[in-house]
């Protein structure tokens, strides 16, 4: 067995990225067509600033193999799109077993998390929390402050996205809005088509 060389990487919290980053990956405010409620709003967004990155993911990954970590910076605009605050795509890990750990570092987030079986978690994020997302839970970064949202992750290099979870279900079960008091509140998307007993078993039932 060959052995990896350490490594070392700077949270710069300002820039929102990982310095030493080995990846970058980014998401257009263009990109996320589909994903929000009020698509009057999103199109305006799009003609307004289509080309802006909405969030970035900065991550050093040694390799995609079992056992090892992928570790990196996540920055999100803040926002909303009409009254839905701005969020990732969101997945479940192509191989769902493995979990995730994203760290605070500035700004305000919440974790929306579900289960294949459609129970929802909210989990909020500020500085210097630590949230552990337990495998088999699909979940999605919502900045629901007025600044950007800085967090730190870590997840075994293995896990892999499927995004098509979430797609196929017509968004997650809940959406993050404005509560008309300078806050957040879940609300049901009223798009949602909850999974078939015989898919929330197939993926309950992966354990490689
Ligand atoms: O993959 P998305 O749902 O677009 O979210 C963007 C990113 O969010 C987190 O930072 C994850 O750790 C990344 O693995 C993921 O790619
Ligand atoms: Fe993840």
């Amino acid at each position: 067995m060959a052995l990896f060389e350490p490594g070392i990487g700077y949270v710069d919290i300002a820039a929102g990225q990982l310095k030493g980053a080995t990846n970058r990956y980014m998401k257009t405010f263009r990109d996320l067509e589909g994903l929000y409620e009020d698509a009057e709003a999103f199109a305006a967004i799009v003609a307004a600033r289509g080309d802006e990155v909405a969030y970035e993911v900065t991550d050093y990954k040694p390799s995609a193999n079992a056992g090892d970590i992928i570790i990196g910076v996540t920055r999100m605009e803040p926002g909303k799109v009409g009254r839905e605050y701005y969020m990732t795509r969101g997945h479940i890990h192509a191989r769902p077993n493995r979990p995730e750990m994203y760290y605070g570092e500035s700004g305000l987030g919440v974790m929306l998390l579900e289960s294949p079986a459609g129970d929802i978690r909210t989990i909020e994020i500020g500085p210097k929390a630590m949230c552990y997302v337990p495998p088999f839970w699909i979940h999605r970064s919502v900045n629901v402050g007025s600044e950007p949202l800085v967090m730190t992750f870590a997840y075994p290099a293995d896990s892999g996205q499927d995004y098509d979870v979430i797609a196929k279900a017509g968004g997650m079960k809940s959406r993050i809005v404005d509560d008309g008091k300078g806050g957040w509140k879940a609300i049901d998307n009223t798009a949602y088509l909850a999974r078939p007993q015989a898919l929330i078993d197939s993926i309950m039932a992966r354990l490689d």
